[in-house]
């Protein structure tokens, strides 16, 4: 990888601004990923929140799916929030019949599972790699992490049933999922993780 890379931002749907904004803070190469060659021309990939039923059907649409899970596979990092999380599950729960992830990490995502109350709220949360002062997330409608698998790493729990909490912040390999939206609070830890990680993967 390049000291310099180009991040894209996959743009079908939801809080695509929000993160190249975000990006653009840190002085990172950015832009909107829209086409099979928008998505040849980036280096990594932030898959933004949103509706991750009507991204999964623009995804098909726009030709993207497969050139995004071969991307994937190739080994190009990549960060989903929230509806983005369930775009890189391989397995979800609570998805529609006919909704297609590009998966890449070894989870079983529920949708919407927070429940009713707390449909939105926020909360501090403790992230490996970005230093002790817990994270403001904000969680919208958010999924969380029911299964990892033995290559995923936890980044960050909820309080929850049983001792070990809600997981809400994963990492394998070159790929980052959070259940939150990190790019509403101003803080940048967690996508100044993300840059080092795409810095750091050859
Ligand atoms: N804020 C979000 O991204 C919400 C995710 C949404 N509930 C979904 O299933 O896609």
């Amino acid at each position: 990888m390049t000291a310099a890379p180009t991040i894209g931002v996959l743009a079908l749907q939801g809080d695509v601004a929000e993160h190249v904004a975000v990006l653009e803070t840190l002085g990172v190469s950015t832009g909107k990923v829209l086409s099979p060659e928008h998505l040849d021309s980036v280096d990594a990939l932030i898959i933004p929140g949103g509706e991750s039923t009507t991204m999964s059907k623009l995804a098909r649409r726009y030709g993207l799916i497969d050139p995004l899970r071969k991307r994937v596979a190739a080994g190009m990092p990549a960060y989903g929030t929230c509806a983005g999380m369930i775009m890189l599950a391989d397995e979800i729960l609570g998805g529609t019949a006919d909704q297609e992830t590009v998966g890449g990490i070894d989870m079983t995502v529920r949708r919407n599972a927070f429940g009713r109350q707390t449909e939105s709220f926020e909360t501090g949360v403790r992230i490996d790699g970005i230093g002790d002062e817990p994270f403001d997330a904000v969680f919208i409608r958010a999924p969380w992490v029911e299964r990892v698998g033995p290559e995923v790493t936890v980044l960050g729990r909820v309080p929850g049933p049983g001792e070990a909490g809600r997981i809400v912040a994963v990492l394998q390999g070159g790929l980052m999922a959070t259940s939150f939206h990190p790019e509403l609070t101003g803080d940048t830890r967690i996508h100044r993780l993300f840059v080092d990680i795409v810095k750091g993967h050859a």
